[in-house]
């Protein structure tokens, strides 16, 4: 964006103006170049026994200190405070003209006409025109376009920030006033609108993380809120005008106090800097205290606690950059999104103040700039927040699988095999259900003879066997050592056997590699059918005594225990019959 500027002396130059850059600043886009009156200024402290006329006369003799107020510029306001003579340039023009002076200094400024003065301030609520995020002073149409305009920085406690001055006509005036104020709303709804998704999640998830999270962001808005005066106007909260002087101050040091609290758990640093971690902790003690402190109305107490708030905000900001910088080194994710939100913010904070001490004069859009970036900071944490939990519903999903499963061969652990078989049995529905009970024949000579390495690896090629025969449905469970359980849903008993026989043969067709031999491994099967008033335990129960069965009649094969009959299936007599072992 650039915008038309005339330098005084040097007659009308474009000058080139960011703007605003970062994310939202396309807003801005509907500011236009906008002529501008040029000017010339003028300075000084006030001393005892001055008049405008006596200031007046001063610039008029070239006694005042020459300023661009096109440039940033600070005025001090100790003592007396300070005079400043704006003095418009030719081409004069007789439009309506409105003085804005931006960005708007936190204390007041009177303008001194032969009419009287009239003070200018962000909590004024008079019927006056009121700039917003800027000053503004409507020029009456009776002054002469070229008339100096008189003003004075009241003095103040507070420390005065550069300003820069503009005149412009009522049209261009309004227009810039709308682009800002809809740049401004826009900065101001991401970063609540991301507040309260924040605030809904501490709470509905009980994770502190979120809550530490939306206490910064709100903080950081406050305090847009306040020196852009965005909270007088156009929100119009009169009742803050007494709360400003102890709420600025006070969200400034809350804010790195939650940054602080967030960074820590966000970035993990327990983990991946936890040398770093005391110290932030004890910054944002020692932050919350300075607050305490300050709205103690003890002076001492106020006076140290404004002593302390400027270097500690320095030295914690540094403290969290160098924390998110070693835990990005030490692998962690999180810190990455915190760099990429906490970075610009700082950069913008390191210019402003170097803007104070006299540097950077032409980067006037700065404060917007830190505008643009609390909204950018809020995205950039708000989608580390999604990552972050992303990343720990991954994790629970991982842990929970391990818990389900075995970790030999991966399918079902009796727990998880259990729980899933009983709430299939309590469904209710009347279809048939069989159960079938898997133990490998001989398991113990086999570890004895080959070691346990290949006992694992047959059980290993026992339960991928198994779960290849099965269908999807089936719920297949390691039960025990070398003790399989299948649940076969809507499956008669005909079928049953039918599925057991087909699992014996593929069981006894495996292949296991050992040290000399190929192994053959053969398995004993009982079934069981659900009745009525069956539980999974008395399932299990019919099912395991056909095992037995099983076992007891010479072993791989399949027997069906129903009632307290067990159809005991002789070998290659019968269909069910598997092959016997060689
Ligand atoms: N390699 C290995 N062996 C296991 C594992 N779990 C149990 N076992 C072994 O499985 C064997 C089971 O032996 P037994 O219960 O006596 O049964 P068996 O030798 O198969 O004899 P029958 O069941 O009567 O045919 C024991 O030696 C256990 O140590 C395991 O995870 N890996």
């Amino acid at each position: 964006m650039e915008r038309l500027i005339t330098m005084p002396a040097r007659g009308r130059r474009r000058r080139p103006r960011l703007g605003p850059v970062l994310g939202l600043l396309g807003l801005l886009g509907m500011a236009v170049c906008q002529a501008a009156t040029p000017l010339n200024g003028g300075w000084r402290e006030v001393r005892a026994g001055d008049t405008a006329q006596v200031v007046l006369d001063d610039s008029r003799a070239g006694l005042l200190r020459n300023f661009d107020p096109s440039l940033l510029q600070r005025f001090p306001l100790g003592g007396g405070g300070s005079w400043v003579v704006i003095m418009p340039q030719p081409p004069w023009s007789n439009q309506e003209r409105v003085l804005t002076i931006y960005p708007p200094p936190l204390g007041t400024v009177s303008v001194v006409t032969a009419n009287g003065i009239q003070p200018l301030a962000l909590d004024d609520f008079s019927e006056a025109l009121h700039g917003h995020g800027r000053l503004a002073w409507r020029v009456p149409a009776t002054q002469p376009a070229s008339a100096p305009i008189l003003l004075r920085f009241e003095p103040s406690p507070t420390l005065s920030g550069p300003v820069r001055f503009q005149i412009e006509s009522l049209s261009g005036y309004l227009q810039h006033d709308a682009s800002w104020l809809a740049f401004a709303s826009a900065c101001f709804a991401v970063m609540l609108a991301m507040v309260l998704m924040a605030l809904c999640f501490a709470v509905m998830l009980r994770d502190v993380t979120y809550a530490w999270y939306g206490g910064y962001i709100l903080c950081y808005a406050l305090i847009q809120s306040i020196q852009t005066g965005f909270i007088f106007h156009p929100l119009g909260w009169d009742w803050f005008t007494g709360v400003a002087a102890i709420a600025g101050p006070a969200a400034v040091a809350l804010s790195v106090a939650f940054a602080s609290l967030f960074m820590t758990r966000f970035c993990e640093l327990q983990h991946y800097a936890p040398l770093l971690r005391v110290p932030i902790t004890a910054l944002a003690v020692g932050m919350i205290q300075l607050v305490l402190m300050r709205c103690s109305h003890i002076a001492l107490l106020v006076e140290v606690s404004q002593i302390l708030i400027n270097p500690l905000l320095m030295i914690g900001a540094m403290l969290l950059l160098v924390a998110a910088i070693v835990a990005v080194a030490r692998g962690s994710r999180q810190a990455w999104f915190f760099l990429i939100g906490w970075t610009p913010l700082l950069l913008l904070t390191a210019a402003t103040s170097a803007q104070v001490s006299g540097a950077l004069p032409e980067l006037d859009w700065l404060n917007d700039a830190s505008l643009a970036g609390g909204a950018f900071e809020a995205i950039a944490l708000s989608l580390g927040l999604v990552d972050r939990a992303l990343i720990l519903r991954h994790d629970r999903d991982i842990v929970r699988v391990l818990a389900d499963h075995d970790a030999l061969t991966s399918v079902l652990n009796r727990r998880a095999w259990t729980e899933r078989a009983s709430a299939l049995l309590a469904n209710g529905s009347p279809h048939p259900i069989a159960l079938l009970f898997l133990d490998l024949d001989h398991f113990k000579l086999l570890n004895d003879r080959q070691g346990h390495n290949t006992g694992d690896r047959a059980l290993v090629a026992v339960a991928r066997a198994l779960a290849a025969e099965l269908r999807p449905s089936d719920l297949l469970g390691r039960y025990g050592g070398e003790e399989f359980v299948a649940l076969l849903d809507g499956t008669e008993p005909q079928q049953a056997m039918h599925v057991a026989t087909r699992l014996c043969r593929r069981v006894h067709r495996l292949e296991i590699p050992a040290s000399d031999e190929s192994l053959l491994l053969s398995v004993s099967i009982g079934v069981a059918i659900r009745r009525d008033g069956d539980d999974l335990e008395s399932l299990v129960e019919r099912a395991d005594q056909a095992m037995y069965e099983a076992k007891l009649n010479g072993r791989n094969r399949v027997c069906l225990r129903e009632g307290n009959v067990t159809s005991n299936v002789p070998p290659a007599a019968h269909l069910h019959v598997v092959e016997k072992r060689e």
